[in-house]
């Protein structure tokens, strides 16, 4: 038995645990036939993310079947710009779409709203602490500042994140702006889920890919610095896992600069290279290839067997590089959970 009964929480206070704890990124989702089931019903995802009772229900599915050691609330990164009074829609097979804004306007986003509009999120969570197991971590989640900028200033998902990174060069008191209301924003609704039971918290960096350092430093590393403060300084002791996907190797500075606890890296990053580049005893999360889960078969037991003996040294937690795709059978993954588990 482990000290605090949660091997999930074990690892991230510093312990290495053979077999590592598992859950993956996106486990809740359209891969899972009970998933799509429950959607259907919910054809707003907004509504449907803040709909307690049904978001509950699809964070649990993934937990009963697969028996995960964590359960990530669902939830989703572009629900801080809806509360900040951003128009946020989802269209079928075309992802999201915001009406865009421009750093300038930063000042007309209602901070001030975020708790309020965002409490449905919290009950989830409060519903989630009494029904999931008890050796079950539960997580709660925002995007990072500058992930969410991006889409925020853009309109929705980009190639190349040109309109964002422009912006931050062009109008630099303007985006840092943009960029402190959103930390500010993002560390409140932290905090609350915090309070409302989320035992770890995590930070989505999805497009730290492709950033020049000084810019990196400037959008990714003082945004976050600034959150975890926040959050440290409301009392909030939950472990904080950041993962800056497609940092490459400026994800050593991003783990000993930003005060996180823990790092989730991606399938990109080289691992015989991060596991000697990052700092000693730091807890580490990832990376199986989402593609690999597709794939199945020996090529996926290969990876696991890879990743469990690349990690073994350190606190470990076995996760996927990035979210699980729609087009997975679900028996890749009951193969690979008993591939960690050694059963
Ligand atoms: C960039 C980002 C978003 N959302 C998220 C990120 C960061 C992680 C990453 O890089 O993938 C994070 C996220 N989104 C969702 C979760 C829930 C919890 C979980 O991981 O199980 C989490 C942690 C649900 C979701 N969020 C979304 C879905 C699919 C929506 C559906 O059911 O139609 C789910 C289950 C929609 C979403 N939300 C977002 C996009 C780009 C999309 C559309 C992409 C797609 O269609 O797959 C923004």
């Amino acid at each position: 038995m482990s000290p605090s009964g949660k091997p999930l929480l074990d690892v991230l206070a510093g312990k290495t645990r053979t077999p590592p704890p598992i859950w993956l990124m996106r486990q809740a989702g359209r891969y899972l036939p009970e998933y799509r089931e429950v959607r259907a019903r919910q054809p707003d995802f907004i509504a449907f993310c803040l709909n307690p009772q049904a978001a509950a229900e699809v964070t649990l599915q993934p937990i009963r079947r697969y028996g995960f050691d964590a359960s990530i609330v669902f939830a989703d990164i572009l629900l801080i710009p809806h509360a900040l009074g951003q128009k946020v829609w989802f269209e079928k097979g075309e992802g999201p779409k915001l009406e865009p804004v421009a750093p300038k306007d930063a000042g007309r986003l209602q901070l001030d709203r975020v708790e309020e509009r965002l409490e449905p999120v919290c009950e989830t969570l409060r519903i989630l602490r009494r029904e999931l197991p008890g050796d079950c971590t539960l997580i709660g989640f925002a995007g990072a500042p500058w992930t969410v900028a991006t889409y925020m200033i853009e309109g929705g998902g980009s190639k190349d994140r040109w309109a964002a990174r422009t912006a931050a060069w062009s109008d630099p008191a303007g985006f840092d702006a943009l960029m402190a209301v959103l930390a500010d924003a993002t560390a409140r609704y932290l905090i609350a889920q915090a309070r409302a039971g989320a035992e770890v918290l995590k930070l989505f960096e999805s497009w730290a890919e492709g950033l020049p350092a000084p810019l990196f430093e400037r959008v990714v590393i003082a945004p976050t610095r600034a959150i975890v403060d926040q959050v440290r300084a409301a009392g909030i002791e939950a472990p904080i896992i950041g993962f800056p996907k497609g940092a490459g190797p400026l994800a050593v500075r991003y783990a000993r600069e930003t005060g996180i606890d823990a790092l989730a890296i991606d399938h990109g990053l080289d691992t015989g290279w991060a596991a000697g580049a990052l700092p000693a005893g730091l807890p580490v999360q990832g990376q199986l290839d989402p593609a690999v889960l597709k794939a199945g078969g020996a090529a996926l037991d290969g990876e696991v067997d890879r990743l469990l003996a690349a990690w073994k040294d350190r606190p470990y937690v076995f996760n996927l590089g990035h979210g699980i795709n729609p087009d997975v059978p679900p028996d890749h993954v009951t193969r690979l959970v008993n591939r960690v588990r050694g059963l």
